[in-house]
């Protein structure tokens, strides 16, 4: 397979690629991410990561390469990452005790054609206390990601199910990927 390059500064997507045992070189991207201007939020995502992987930095000619970005929708409304703790705190208010999905867009860059695709995870959360979401606040965790909170880690607490894929939710649906690299490249 011609090298993989993951167009991704997202600690959890380069974690998940390395646990499935999908090779991959981290590059950075010069896309700039505008949350605003879309009315649906699949092609956000999608256009968001098909950005992402168009403006890695460093790939050599004929590589694949991946982009993604995952958002939290809840109530057609969504939430990216926080700004500051008083916007990670209004988040976690409004997901307490309500449905809300997670949806990653995908866009794999290989053999000349853009392959963009979104996976969409509903995650059900517990009723949070105020004293909760404070000392999760405290923790930091809810900082650098989507809807404020990582279900690999602490915000585990809160999530009641989920329907749909889990790595989804972290940040890249490695399984999904998977598929579909194996059916650009004629392995299955
Ligand atoms: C909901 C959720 C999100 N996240 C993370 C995954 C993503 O890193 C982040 C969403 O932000 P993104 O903008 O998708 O990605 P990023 O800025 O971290 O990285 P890059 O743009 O360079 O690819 O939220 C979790 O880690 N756990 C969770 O449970």
């Amino acid at each position: 397979m011609a090298g993989l390059y993951l167009a991704s500064q997202s600690p959890r997507r380069t974690e998940l690629l390395t646990q499935v045992g999908i090779d991959h070189i981290v590059v950075s991207s010069t896309y700039e991410e505008a949350n605003k201007g879309y009315d649906d939020p699949i092609e956000m995502v999608k256009e968001q990561a098909l950005g992402k992987a168009r403006a890695a930095v460093g790939v050599p000619e004929g590589s694949i390469v991946l982009g993604a970005d995952t958002i939290v929708v809840l109530d057609n409304q969504v939430l990216g990452k926080p700004h500051d703790e008083s916007e990670a705190r209004h988040m976690l208010e409004r997901l307490s005790g309500q449905v809300h999905s997670v949806i990653t867009g995908v866009a794999l860059l290989i053999k000349g054609q853009e392959i963009v695709f979104h996976n969409e995870t509903k995650v059900y959360f517990k009723k949070l206390a105020p004293f909760e979401i404070e000392s999760y606040i405290a923790s930091g965790e809810p900082m650098d990601k989507a809807g404020a909170y990582g279900i690999q880690g602490k915000g585990a607490l809160w999530v009641e199910k989920i329907e749909g894929s889990y790595t989804n939710v972290v940040g890249l649906p490695v399984e999904h990927v998977y598929d579909e690299l194996c059916k650009a490249l004629g392995a299955k």
